[in-house]
């Protein structure tokens, strides 16, 4: 199977990290997740994470740090998470898609439901920061 590459992003202001929530007829639908897409054509990474963050909830990015890749099978789908630290951009993020969008502590983060490729991302998370 195919791997789709998708480009992820922690977007985290005073240790609150801005988290969206899947559309149900998309897949792992209903479910909460880090903003972000799959990298098109010959884009890199941190391309695709501009223009969807951009996109999905309308914030300019100025710089990304790396956080983790995190290779997942799904069955139905394997993905591979390219996941980017976002601290550094302008505007107020937003979801312009419909989707509901919301401001979560990091020590609050356990209570919503992500896909299961994202248990990895959430620990490194919350590991980084506590180390701040
Ligand atoms: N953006 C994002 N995608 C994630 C996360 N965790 C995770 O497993 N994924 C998976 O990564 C894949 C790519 O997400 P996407 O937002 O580009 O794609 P999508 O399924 O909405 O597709 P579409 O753009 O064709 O409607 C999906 O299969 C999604 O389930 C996450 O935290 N953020
Ligand atoms: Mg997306």
């Amino acid at each position: 199977m195919k791997v789709v590459h998708v480009a992820v992003g922690v977007i985290e202001r005073d240790r609150n990290i801005f988290i969206t929530r899947r559309a149900s007829h998309q897949h792992q639908g209903g479910k909460w997740e880090f903003p972000g897409g799959k990298c098109e054509g010959a884009e890199t990474v941190l391309q695709a994470l501009s223009r969807e963050l951009h996109e999905e909830i309308g914030i300019e990015c100025h710089s990304f740090q790396p956080l983790v890749v995190i290779q997942h099978d799904y069955g139905d789908k394997q993905v591979k998470l390219d996941t980017h630290w976002v601290r550094d951009f302008a505007g107020e993020p937003t979801g312009l898609e419909g989707q509901e969008g919301r401001w979560v502590a990091v020590e609050e983060l356990s209570s919503y439901e992500f896909p299961e490729a994202n248990e990895e991302i959430l620990k490194r998370v919350v590991s980084d920061l506590s180390s701040l």
